[in-house]
């Protein structure tokens, strides 16, 4: 992602972020970067144990669930895919 792509990302407050904690709305914030996830809630190979983040920031989770670190490469892809905008700094 270039600088300019960067700037162009919709904002978003943690606050707004919180409100899409369910199943059918999941958003999740990863190093300052805010994704639907929704999409992805039934291909989750973990399973519901994603829901326990539904609104939240998983920065300092994601990187850590061993299953995640043999399958980064996917993970990072997920995520690419389901990129909606950026946290808005307050
Ligand atoms: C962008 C993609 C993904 C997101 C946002 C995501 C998110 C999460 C979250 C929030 C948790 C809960 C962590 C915790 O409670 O500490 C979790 C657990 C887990 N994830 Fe993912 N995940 C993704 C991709 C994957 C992939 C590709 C795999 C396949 C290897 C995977 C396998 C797991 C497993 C096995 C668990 C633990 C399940 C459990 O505790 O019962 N996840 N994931």
């Amino acid at each position: 992602m270039t600088a300019k792509d960067q700037d162009s990302l919709k904002e978003y407050t943690r606050a707004q972020v919180e409100q899409h904690c369910t199943h059918d709305d999941l958003w999740i914030i990863f190093r300052g970067k805010v994704y639907n996830m929704t999409p992805y809630f039934n291909q989750h190979p973990g399973g519901l144990a994603i829901l326990r983040y539904a609104g939240k920031d998983t920065s300092t989770v994601l990187p850590y669930v061993a299953s995640h670190g043999i399958a980064w490469k996917v993970v990072e892809k997920k995520l690419q895919e389901h990129l909606i905008g950026k946290l808005k700094k307050t």
